[in-house]
């Protein structure tokens, strides 16, 4: 028995400490970690999930024997996170001073000769050299706690990146400008809320030519559809419902054939609202335009109740699902608790990561059982899922779940059928769950009252909470301001409580993803009591 030596996390990934048997975890075997066995397969799966997923390159093996090894790290991080800016491709783009003025509602007009302040003084605009801080905690010991760690010694590396916000010269006089706004991929809370606020934002800068693309990229090429007249009387209200006033869709044209539209309709801003496909759809865009020279900045804002994007503390929408899916939840804790030998299955979204599920069944403490896809499992065998439902039903008379809809995929029939994005289509495992449970109990013989709740869409269609609307008024208004400052093949996101701006390929090079051996998951286990089902 010992403790453990190194943690190495590059681009997140983290292997961390306990006291038990030892296994290997072999994540880098450079550093070769003692870790308990459990633990280890753990972590050997959530090293080959994300091994799986990642789509871009990741930081080049670091050699820690130079002395610069830290130097050379910081540049290649601010080489990494530098911002695409239009004058990359137009080195002679002009500037102007903004229209937008932090001290005003409307337009400041070019000859505006008020009491403005100079550069000296406060003026609210964002410097260009500003920073947000991306890791915050120091981290003493590579044993602590979610210590994310670079080297073996743990050292502090600043890693620094763009904070968001209004800039005080802008690179697109807003009479010249065509915006676009465009939401893909599946319905989100706050979508309309992103919408209402990208126009209104535009209209302050003193654009009037904006329009919505309708139904996700397919509006690009679809003849049938045409484009949707925006303005702030059109988006006034549309807050107060869920959906997306423009439609969403999965699928669609090409790269070659949205830019061709772009330059049809004389677009030159465009906001892309969709999670990671989307992205990597909105950053294929922004190449294609820098390859045909055009002064086009697209700008994305992540969306994603899942919250797998990586960086950001959290995506719109995230904080509403989990509010929402404590009425499912409750309402299975309900029937269970009400029935003789009830047993309640709540399943939740989360494609490749269990935070939907994990924070839902912290925030009700209803939950006995929460399965993320993060995270293997097995139904049968005396450490499987089955006989803990028998153990609760014997000893607490009834029991609750909830499930990922990409837990335990490895349990289930494989299809290879895709979505028209060619996102894997997967088996359901709340149904599945649900037949499983039937037949165990069935065959030992106990009476066992089984409610299966799926609110996906439920959840998915519903209205903003207060604490989304005000997270998507923000990033809604930072996309503009990231517009008019020249940059493209940008997204905007939260980090540690400030907005800040990412090059896309940064936050989608691999879904986020729950970390077996953080806090929260643990805090989650022992708020269900539930063991490793393996
Ligand atoms: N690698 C890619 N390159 C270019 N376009 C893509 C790529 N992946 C997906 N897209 C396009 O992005 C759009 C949305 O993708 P997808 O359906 O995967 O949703 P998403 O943005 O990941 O959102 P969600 O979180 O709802 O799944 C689709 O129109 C799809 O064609
Ligand atoms: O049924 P649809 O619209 O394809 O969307 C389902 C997917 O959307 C998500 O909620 C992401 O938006 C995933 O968790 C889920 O797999
Ligand atoms: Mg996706």
């Amino acid at each position: 028995m010992g403790t453990i030596s190194h943690v190495i996390t590059l681009h997140g990934l983290t292997a961390s400490s306990t006291r038990c048997s030892y296994g290997y975890s072999n994540t880098n075997p450079r550093f070769k970690t003692l870790i308990p066995a459990k633990v280890a397969n753990k972590v050997r799966v959530f090293a080959e999930l994300k091994r799986q997923s990642s789509t871009f390159k990741s930081t080049p093996a670091i050699d820690f024997s130079d002395p610069d090894w830290k130097t050379k790290f910081k540049e290649d991080f601010e080489a990494r996170f530098a911002l695409p800016h239009i004058t990359n491709v137009f080195p002679d783009a002009a500037s102007m001073p903004s229209t937008f003025c932090p001290q005003m509602r409307t337009p400041r007009t070019r000859d505006f000769s008020g009491n403005y302040p100079t550069n000296e003084e406060w003026n609210g605009y964002i410097n260009d050299n500003d920073r947000v801080l991306l890791k915050t905690i120091y981290y003493s010991s590579s044993t602590s706690a979610g210590a994310e760690c670079i080297d073996p010694g743990c050292d502090w590396v600043e890693q620094w990146v763009h904070r968001a916000g209004p800039r005080e010269e802008i690179y697109f006089k807003p009479e010249e400008v065509k915006a676009a706004i465009v939401t893909c991929g599946g319905l989100c809370p706050g979508l309309n809320d992103v919408i209402r606020q990208i126009v209104i934002t535009l209209e302050i800068y003193g654009v009037t030519k904006i329009v919505g693309i309708p139904f996700g990229y397919r509006g690009f090429s679809d003849k049938e559809l045409t484009e949707v007249p925006l303005s702030r009387k059109v988006v006034q209200n549309i807050h107060l419902s869920g959906g997306s006033l423009l439609g969403v869709s999965r699928g669609g044209p090409g790269v070659s054939e949205i830019v061709d539209s772009l330059e049809e309709r004389g677009i030159n801003m465009l906001f892309v609202l969709g999670g990671n496909g989307t992205h990597a759809g909105a950053n294929a865009i922004y190449n294609e335009c820098c390859k045909r020279r055009l002064k086009v900045s697209v700008i994305g804002v992540p969306k994603t109740i899942d919250n797998d994007i990586l960086l950001m503390d959290k995506t719109f929408g995230f904080d509403t699902a989990v509010e929402e899916a404590q009425r499912a939840i409750n309402s299975a804790y309900i029937e269970a608790h009400s029935a003789y030998h009830g047993i309640g299955i709540v399943k939740l979204m989360g494609r490749n990561s269990g935070f939907i599920a994990m924070h839902a069944s912290l925030a009700s403490g209803q939950i006995d059982i929460c399965l993320i896809p993060e995270i293997p499992f097995t139904l049968h065998g005396p450490h499987g899922l089955l006989s803990h439902l028998k153990y609760l039903i014997e000893t607490k008379g009834s029991a609750v779940v909830c499930v990922a809809e990409g837990a335990g995929q490895n349990l289930l029939h494989k299809t290879n059928a895709t979505d028209a994005s060619g996102n894997v289509l997967f088996g359901d495992i709340g149904v599945y769950t649900q037949q499983e449970t039937k037949k165990y109990f069935k065959e030992i013989g106990v009476h066992a009252d089984v409610k299966y709740i799926d609110p996906t869409y439920m959840i998915r269609a519903c209205r903003a909470n207060t604490s989304d609307g005000i997270l998507c008024t923000v990033l809604g208004q930072n996309a503009v301001h990231g517009a008019f400052a020249g940059y493209s093949g940008i997204t905007v996101g939260t980090c540690n409580t400030h907005y800040a701006y990412f090059p896309i390929p940064e936050v989608i090079s691999q879904p986020k993803l729950v970390d077996p051996n953080s806090r929260m998951w643990h805090r989650c286990l022992t708020s269900t009591g539930q063991p490793d089902f393996i």
